[in-house]
Parts: structure tokens; C-alpha cells; sequence
């Protein structure tokens, strides 16, 4: 029988917690978590390199292995989850959406930067067209106002999105910031508003809740707050304090804090926590996957990290120019 929920999660360790982990996951790995959270309940699963389709690359990082691999393996052990994949225009092709259609994918969420969103109708059709639940994802949130993330929220409404998620990818909005977006896209639209936390300046849990109250149903978590930066929403916290709420995901808290412990920890390279990396992405509204780049970055050319970052926030660096992280760095040290 199909559980009620009052919020859809979907669990993004699998896919953001890959730039955690350099993009290491093994198919193993992956299949012990998809497997522990399709049995704890969780409804959707985003399995992908951090960058998404096609982000295996010398500029995003390379993966271990093929994601359509980890796609395959994870499609074959959930039962009830569905498979999510995660696609930015430019980065990812139409074929490798088609192809992880062809594995299982169940759900396609593409996303562009909150200013880009006609840089996506392409995509949205494909994947109605592939019967794809689709989601549009309008990454770096802060950098727009609401007026402005409404009409782009807008247009991928009219291209056919099912979904439209404000991303706060630097972990970078406040809980009033988080408000006004949410409820600019829930007097617009018509379809579902979704939610997606950075934790660096320790606000995933308050900006999630802040969404859900504001009328967001469809909200991403990271066990153990496997993600970039600082992590997302912490799901298995997040199931629990949305349980007491009286709000029902649908989601077994126990099991949850199990795979947590057992499976998700281990896999860590070190503990989350906010660092003072992390909490300068947040700070300075930096992308949270540019976290390691820049601490490869700070010692390669002997630069303290949070200048990187800081002059990377001065100069609005978005998802894409991973590169700038590099010429920043070594702008820096010629400067010196
Ligand atoms: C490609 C990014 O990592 C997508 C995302 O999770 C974010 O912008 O946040
Ligand atoms: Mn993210």
C-alpha cells in the first residue's frame, strides 16, 4: 500500500555526496545505500556524478566509475524508490538522458543556473517525452531575486516541468530569504515548489522547514549530510523532526538512522561538519562543490583557501566556471 505523505524527499547522497568524495562511489557502495533507503521508504533516489550526467570530466572531476553503472546498479535493487538523475544543459546530453531512461531513471531533474532557465526546454521536453517525472532546478537561488526566480521558475513551468526547486547551492539564503522565494513560487505556479539545502551556514534544517511551512512539498536531504560544502538537510534528522512536526514523509526513522550509521558514515573520507571552508562558501555565496577545488587550489599556489573563495563570491562565479578557481588562485599568489 502506498504511504501517505504530506513531503516528498528526495535523497540526494548518492549524487550531491559524490563531489564529497571526489566521485568515488563504487558500485557497491551504491547499491548498499540505494537498497537501505528504498527499505526505509524514501520515495526518490538521485543517483549521477555531482555535476550530473555526462560531469565525469579533467574541469568537474572524474568518476570512479561510469554513472550509468551506478544508475543501472541502483535501478535493479530499489523495489518502490524511484531513480532520479540530475542534468545540467551543456554539461549532459540528450542521449545519456535517453540512456539512463533506458536504465531505470524514473525521474529527471534539470538544472541551470536561476538566470538560465531557457537554456532547458529542450531537456524538460525530452524527459516528459521519456516518461519521466521532470523537475526543474534553478541552482545558485541567492544571486536572484524573487521576482526574477519566479519568471524563470515560470518558463520552466511552460516547458513542462511536473516540479520547480529553488537550489540554495552556496548554502548561502536566510530563513526569511528562503520564505519570500517559496512563496513568489507558490503564488505563480501551478505545479509543485521544491527546496534544496547547503548546510554552510548551519541554516539546511531552519531554510527546509521555513519551505515546507511556506507550502514547498517536495524537499532534498543527504544522509548523514553526504553532499558538497557542508552537506543538505540532514535526511535522517530531517525525517524526524518533520515526524514530530506531524508532517509525514513516509519514511522509517530507525532505518534511516541505521543506513546512516553502518553504510553512509563509512563511506565518508572525513566527518561533515562546518568547516572554515564550508562556512566561507555560505558566507561569500560560493557553489558548495567548488569547496575541494579550491583546497587543491589554496595549496597548490600557497593561498589561504578562504581568499580564494571570498574573491570567487566578489566576482559571482557560478556553477560551470570551475576553471576561475585556478586564475583566481593564481592571481592571488603572483599578487603576494
Ligand atoms: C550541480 C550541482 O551540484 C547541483 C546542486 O546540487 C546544487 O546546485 O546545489
Ligand atoms: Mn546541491
Amino acid at each position: 500500500m502506498e504511504s501517505h505523505r504530506d513531503v516528498l524527499i528526495t535523497e540526494v547522497a548518492l549524487r550531491d555526496g559524490s563531489h564529497a568524495i571526489r566521485h568515488q562511489f563504487t558500485v557497491d557502495q551504491v547499491v548498499a545505500v540505494a537498497k537501505g533507503l528504498d527499505e526505509a521508504n524514501v520515495p526518490y533516489i538521485e543517483v549521477s556524478h555531482g555535476d550530473g550526467l555526462g560531469g565525469s570530466s579533467l574541469q568537474y572531476g572524474l568518476s570512479l566509475t561510469n554513472e550509468m553503472e551506478l544508475i543501472e546498479a541502483a535501478a535493479s535493487v530499489v523495489k518502490n524508490a524511484k531513480i532520479a538523475v540530475l542534468l545540467l544543459p551543456g554539461i549532459g546530453t540528450m542521449p545519456e538522458l535517453k540512456e539512463a531512461a533506458s536504465l531505470g531513471a524514473k525521474m529527471a531533474r534539470i538544472a541551470t543556473h536561476v538566470t538560465e532557465a531557457d537554456v532547458s526546454p529542450q531537456h524538460i521536453s525530452l524527459a516528459k517525452e521519456l516518461g519521466l517525472e521532470t523537475v526543474g532546478f534553478l541552482m545558485m537561488s541567492h544571486m536572484a531575486p524573487t521576482a526574477k526566480l519566479v519568471e524563470q521558475a515560470k518558463l520552466m513551468e511552460s516547458y513542462g516541468a511536473d516540479t520547480v526547486y529553488v537550489v540554495d547551492s552556496a548554502g548561502a539564503l536566510l530563513p526569511y530569504q528562503v520564505k519570500e522565494r517559496i512563496r513568489g513560487l507558490k503564488d505563480a505556479l501551478t505545479i509543485n515548489v521544491g527546496f534544496h539545502a547547503h548546510n554552510n551556514l548551519s541554516l539546511a534544517m531552519a531554510n527546509t522547514l521555513a519551505a515546507i511551512e511556506e507550502g514547498s512539498t517536495r524537499i532534498d536531504g543527504s544522509i548523514r549530510c553526504l553532499g558538497a560544502g557542508a552537506g543538505n538537510t540532514q535526511t535522517e534528522v530531517l525525517v524526524s523532526v518533520l515526524d514530530k512536526l506531524g508532517i509525514q514523509t513516509g519514511i522509517d526513522i530507525y532505518k534511516m538512522m541505521d543506513i546512516a550509521e553502518n553504510i553512509v558514515a563509512p563511506i565518508l573520507e572525513k566527518p561533515q561538519e562546518i568547516t572554515k571552508d564550508s562556512l566561507v562558501l555560505g558566507y561569500a555565496g560560493v557553489y558548495s562543490s567548488f569547496l575541494l577545488h579550491a583546497q587543491r587550489a589554496s595549496e597548490r599556489f600557497g593561498i589561504d583557501s578562504r581568499d580564494i573563495l571570498i574573491e570567487l563570491g566578489k566576482r559571482n562565479v557560478v556553477g560551470g566556471q570551475e576553471d576561475m578557481i585556478l586564475d583566481v588562485a593564481a592571481e592571488l599568489a603572483n599578487a603576494k
